[in-house]
């Protein structure tokens, strides 16, 4: 048997999983946490890459190896390849300035979407260098190569041979700021807008080109965004939508051709096949839940129950989710909140309830958003932590009004990295076919005043202390 790895280093923790290259079978697979917050140093994230792989039982006899990761987050390394500071998250907001102020200079939105396929907000990798020259002016200028999480760890895992060596690939690429998907080239004159000088940036390595090799002669492909990594990992064709239930809530599906939104609520993302991949994020979708159980004391198996044993619509209960600020819809300075509190709905059921419905009508919006810009949605494809909840697979199913296909629990940003692998192993215009097991269909009764109800509420939230 042939084995290849793949490496889910996303917001929360790091997964490593190893298949076999013909079938995609499963073989082993192991994980390690990842620090809270929303900077990290990216030693960080190579050290949980070497406990996963260790509590994957190595890597040592895999043939390809290749890493799907968190998006966006800004990694500066300086002439010797030294990290500048730590990386700054895709879910940190203290760019949301930098947005608006690149936006201006360059004469609006559509000049962006016309670019680089999407509009700035704080998420993108461009703004985080913005804001570091207007912040940290010494550390932008120390910063000689600028690139994303999956490519620092390809790099590390390549020996770290001077950042020239750097590669990445297109859908990492396209959530940079910096690079067109239409093009498939850098935008080098928005990296200097941003950084104020140019800077030295990863080769885009092809959708199964052969990177460098591991000190274990393995060969490393190209890696992927973690979301694009997912959808290759599940192998979506047209007509599903993915939708993920991470840290991020995320809403995306692969298209033949690139999408622009001048809204900015969709971004033009490449996928890992040589594809598109319109995709919606918000910064709060499983952490609500997390958050929930906290209030109630619950775990997420009882916030399940407890969601369950309450009545569709919890009563008017309805809570807005924007505990981290959010996205999409940008409102990077928002709160969460809770509306129509009742003595009759202050129960912890109601609220578990209003806390599943609440995230999950963010993610409905976002399904539409992705719907609207004309991708067909025939099926949809529930994954990320939260995915494991019963209760959100249920409610989601009403909420979307929609049934909701999930496959068995696993790590399928992981599997499409490694299915990338086997692709680099194998050669020709398309992956291995990799066949997709154990999906389950969970179809509730359409529940469209949940999303009336949040309608009503949902701009009505305090701003951040
Ligand atoms: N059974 C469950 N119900 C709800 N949430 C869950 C469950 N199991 C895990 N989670 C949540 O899923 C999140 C991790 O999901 P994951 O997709 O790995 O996130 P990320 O990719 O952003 O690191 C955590 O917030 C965790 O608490
Ligand atoms: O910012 C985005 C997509 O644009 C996020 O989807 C990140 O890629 C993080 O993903 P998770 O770690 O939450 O899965």
């Amino acid at each position: 048997m042939r084995l290849v790895a793949g490496v889910d280093s996303s917001t929360q923790s790091c997964k490593v999983v190893v298949c076999d290259a013909e079938s995609g079978e499963l073989v082993r697979s192991g994980a390690a946490p990842h620090p809270d917050g929303t900077e990290v140093a990216p030693e960080a994230w190579w050290d949980a890459l070497q406990a996963a792989i260790a509590r994957a039982g190595g890597i040592d006899d895999v043939e390809a190896v290749a890493v799907g990761g968190q998006q966006h987050g800004m990694v500066c390394l300086d002439e010797s390849g030294a990290v500048v500071r730590p990386a700054v998250l895709w879910n940190d907001t203290r760019s949301a300035p930098a947005a608006l102020d690149l936006i201006d200079e360059l004469g609006g939105r559509q000049p962006w979407v016309d670019a680089v396929g999407l509009v700035p907000v704080a998420s993108f990798t461009v703004t985080k260098l913005r804001w570091l020259r207007d912040h940290e002016p010494d550390h932008a200028r120390r910063t000689a190569a600028v690139c994303l999480p999956h490519d620092y760890l390809t790099w590390r895992l390549a020996g770290a041979p001077g950042p020239a060596a750097l590669v990445t690939d297109r859908s990492d690429a396209s959530g940079t700021g910096y690079w067109s998907p239409t093009t498939g080239d850098y935008r080098r004159d928005l990296l200097e807008l941003a950084l104020g000088h140019d800077a030295i940036l990863p080769r885009v390595l092809g959708p199964a080109e052969a990177g460098p090799c591991t000190s274990a002669d393995a060969v490393l492909g190209p890696g992927t965004g973690d979301n694009a990594g997912a959808a290759l990992g599940l192998g979506a064709t047209a007509g599903d939508v993915v939708v993920s239930i991470g840290t991020s809530g995320v809403a995306c599906a692969v298209a033949d051709e690139p999408v622009g939104d001048v809204t900015g609520v969709v971004a033009g993302f490449a996928d890992a096949t040589g594809r598109f991949l319109p995709l919606v994020a918000t910064l709060n979708a499983a952490r609500v839940l997390d958050a929930a159980g906290r209030l109630l004391d619950v775990s997420h198996e009882q916030l399940a129950d407890l969601a369950l044993s309450a009545p569709a619509g919890a009563g008017g209960l309805a809570l807005v989710p924007y505990l981290e600020g959010e996205r999409t819809p940008n409102r990077p300075d928002a709160t969460g909140a809770i509306h129509g509190l009742r003595l009759e709905t202050a129960t912890p059921a109601y609220l578990a309830r209003a806390a599943v419905e609440g995230m999950v009508c963010g993610l409905a919006d976002a399904v539409d958003a992705v719907r609207a810009l004309g991708t067909p949605v025939g099926r949809i494809i529930l994954i990320g932590g939260a995915a494991r909840s019963p209760a959100v697979r249920e409610i989601a199913s009403a909420v979307l009004g929609l049934p909701v296909s999930v496959p068995e629990p696993g790590e399928y940003v992981a599997r499409g990295a490694a299915r990338q692998a086997a692709w680099v192993l194998a050669g020709g215009d398309e992956p291995p076919a990799w066949p997709l097991s154990g999906v389950t269909e969970t179809r509730a009764e359409p529940t469209p005043g949940v999303r009336e109800r949040y309608a009503e509420v949902r701009d009505l939230t305090a701003r951040r202390p």
